[in-house]
C-alpha cells in the first residue's frame, strides 16, 4: 500500500544522506526489496562502494557481493520479484567508462532469463543539471520494468541530492 511505499523511499531517502556530497553529481540513496515478502535486501548510496559508484549501482555489488558474485551475474541470485527504490530516477548517461543503471536493471536477468528487477519506484525524476533529458523511464518501460514515482519527498530528496552543489 501507499504508505508502504512511502516508508521505502523514507529509507532510500536515508541512505542518499550518508553519500559525501559532490558538485559533479547528485547524492543518491536506493533499497533492494523482495517484493513478495518485503524484506530489504539491500541498501546503498552514491559513492558508497569504491570508484564512481551510484546508489543504484552498489545495491546491485553488494547484494552480489554477499553472494560471492561479480555485480553483472547479480541476476543469478536475486529473488524472482525484486524492486528497487531510489530517491532519484536511475541515471541513463554516465560519464566515460561507466555503464548506467538503466542498463544494469535491465541485465539483471534469471537463469531462466527472465527480468528479475520489475519495478523501480523513484522519489524524484533527474533534474536537468548534467545529462539534460533523463530517458532512463521510457527505455525501462521498452524493457518491461514498471517505474512508479513515489510522491511527498521531493523537497527532501532533491535537498540532500544537491548538497554538494554550489548555491
Ligand atoms: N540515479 C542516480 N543515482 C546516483 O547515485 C547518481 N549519482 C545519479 N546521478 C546522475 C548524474 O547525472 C550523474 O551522476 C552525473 O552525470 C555524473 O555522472 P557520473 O556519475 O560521473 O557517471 N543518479
Ligand atoms: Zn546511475
Amino acid at each position: 500500500d501507499p504508505n508502504d511505499h512511502l516508508q521505502y523511499m523514507r529509507l532510500a531517502l536515508d541512505q542518499a544522506q550518508e553519500s559525501p556530497p559532490k558538485p559533479t553529481n547528485f547524492c543518491v540513496g536506493a533499497l533492494l526489496v523482495d517484493a513478495d515478502t518485503g524484506t530489504i535486501l539491500e541498501r546503498g548510496y552514491t559513492l558508497e562502494c569504491e570508484g564512481n559508484t551510484h546508489a543504484e549501482q552498489c545495491c546491485l555489488i553488494k547484494f552480489a557481493k554477499a553472494h560471492g558474485l561479480p555485480e553483472e551475474r547479480v541476476g543469478e541470485v536475486l529473488p524472482a520479484d525484486t524492486v528497487i527504490y531510489t530517491t532519484m530516477e536511475p541515471c541513463n548517461k554516465r560519464s566515460v567508462g561507466n555503464i548506467p543503471c538503466v542498463d544494469r536493471l535491465i541485465r539483471t536477468k534469471g537463469p531462466d532469463g527472465r527480468l528479475r528487477i520489475k519495478k523501480v519506484y523513484l522519489g524524484v525524476k533527474e533534474p536537468e543539471k548534467f545529462v539534460g533529458a533523463n530517458e532512463g523511464i521510457a527505455k525501462l518501460q521498452q524493457h518491461g520494468i514498471e517505474c512508479i514515482h513515489v510522491p511527498g519527498l521531493e523537497e527532501r530528496i532533491l535537498q540532500v541530492a544537491t548538497a554538494g552543489h554550489e548555491t
